[in-house]
């Protein structure tokens, strides 16, 4: 039996309860796992392009060596492929490779192949179960847990997607060796939202341990454990997002806005625009006199520390319009009836979710927010 992991995080959802095992060498020990829990079953491995390069020789050599029999799904990497045709390339993949209903898809990457092969998983001989085996540090803190799979749309981030839980998570920390440092960064991001949802006390303790995690040490895997368990909370309370599970979208109203503008590109990574969002979230609740204005700075200097943008004009490639902003920003999926939805804060640890905030204060709030 392979080693224990360094953590384990249990989601008890009733009837589709699941772990999340955070530790090294998960991925050669994937294979053993796998026989265990999926005996008889065959595996269709979902991936990018370059974590195929980086990390599926680890993931194939372990399922060969358990003798377990798999077929790879390749889509490029970026997230572009969050479209309907790479959805379509990896159903098709999956049906190709003669995958029936009883097999398991493993979805190896971040978070645009977790959301990616998780949808494909709900909708290929419509619903196959699924594992996330996330390779990025936003995958491994927050997309490969709690069941939002799905697509972009040219109308905005994540519109079309099914609620759908994975069997398994397999954070193995060894994975995030080869990430690129932009990439770790834009998942700090996420990282540090937990902190200022509910948990002032981890604010605190990521601001003192920032270093540690970015050079990997033990505070790293406490981190990721930590995120994930507060990530199960807000999941297990909430798990089709009718109420508090809202609160993980801090900074993600105006962070989706941005990146649907910037058309998915590599002009702003998902991290990135959540990290310019919360900055914003904390800035609108501070100008509507809801939080102190220290914490906002206190926020921006955390995130800037950790290497990421906080300013809209923080953005390369020149300047994003207002309209289109707004546009963007209608599309939301908390919007009820029109009305618009924003988690904003009474300050660090303290966010909450606000109905019928008035479009025209957003307005003039962004039309300054892009200048600055
Ligand atoms: N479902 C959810 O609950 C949820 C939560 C947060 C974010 N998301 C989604 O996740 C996506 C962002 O995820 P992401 O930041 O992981 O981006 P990503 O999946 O694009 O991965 C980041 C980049 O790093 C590369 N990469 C990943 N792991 C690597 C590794 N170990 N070694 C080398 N390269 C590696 C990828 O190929 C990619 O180029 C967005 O689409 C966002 O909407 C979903
Ligand atoms: O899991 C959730 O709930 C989240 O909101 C986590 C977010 O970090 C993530 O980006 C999610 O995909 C956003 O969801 P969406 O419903 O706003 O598209
Ligand atoms: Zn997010």
């Amino acid at each position: 039996m392979p080693s224990a992991p360094l953590h384990t995080v249990h989601v008890p959802l009733e009837g589709r309860a699941y772990d999340i095992l955070i530790g090294k060498g998960l991925l050669e020990s994937a294979g053993e796992r796998l026989k265990a829990q999926f005996p008889g079953r065959r595996f269709g491995i979902v991936t990018d392009t370059a974590v195929a390069r980086a990390q599926l020789p680890r993931l194939a050599a372990s399922l060969d060596a358990a003798g377990l029999t798999h077929a790879t799904i390749t889509v490029p990497n970026g997230e572009a492929s969050k479209s309907f045709a790479r959805l379509n390339e990896v159903v098709e993949g999956i049906l190709a490779a003669r995958l029936e209903r009883g097999d398991i898809i493993i979805a190896l990457g971040g978070g645009v192949v977790g959301d990616l092969a998780g949808f494909a998983a709900a909708v290929a001989r419509r619903g196959m179960d699924f594992v996330q085996v996330p390779t990025s540090l936003l995958a491994q803190v927050d997309s490969s847990v709690g069941g939002k799979t799905g697509i972009n749309s040219p109308h905005g981030k994540n519109l079309i997607g099914a609620f759908h839980q994975p069997k398994l998570v397999l954070a193995d920390l060894d994975a995030l060796d080869t990430l690129p440092p932009r990439e770790f960064a834009a998942g700090y991001a996420e990282v540090a939202k937990y902190g200022l949802i509910d948990d002032e006390a981890y604010f605190f303790w990521l601001e003192e341990n920032r270093r540690e995690i970015f050079e990997g040490g033990p505070a790293r895997a406490e981190a990721i454990a930590r995120a994930c368990a507060a990530k199960t909370r807000f999941v297990l309370a909430d798990e089709k997002e009718t109420g508090v599970r809202a609160l993980l979208n801090l900074g993600h109203t105006f962070g989706h806005a941005l990146e649907t503008a910037t058309g998915y590109s590599d002009r702003l990574l998902h991290g990135e625009g959540v990290a310019i969002g919360m900055a914003l979230a904390h800035a609108f609740s501070a100008r509507k006199g809801l939080a102190p204005s220290q914490d906002t700075t206190r926020v921006i200097a955390h995130l800037k520390a950790a290497g990421l943008p906080t300013r809209i004009g923080d953005i390369p490639g020149g300047r994003l319009e207002l309209d289109e902003l707004m546009t963007n920003i209608a599309q939301d999926k908390k919007v009820v009836r029109g009305a618009l939805t924003f988690i904003l804060t009474r300050g660090i640890g303290k966010a909450f979710i606000e109905k019928n905030v008035d479009p025209a204060e957003v307005r003039a709030f962004l039309a300054e927010a892009i200048e600055a």
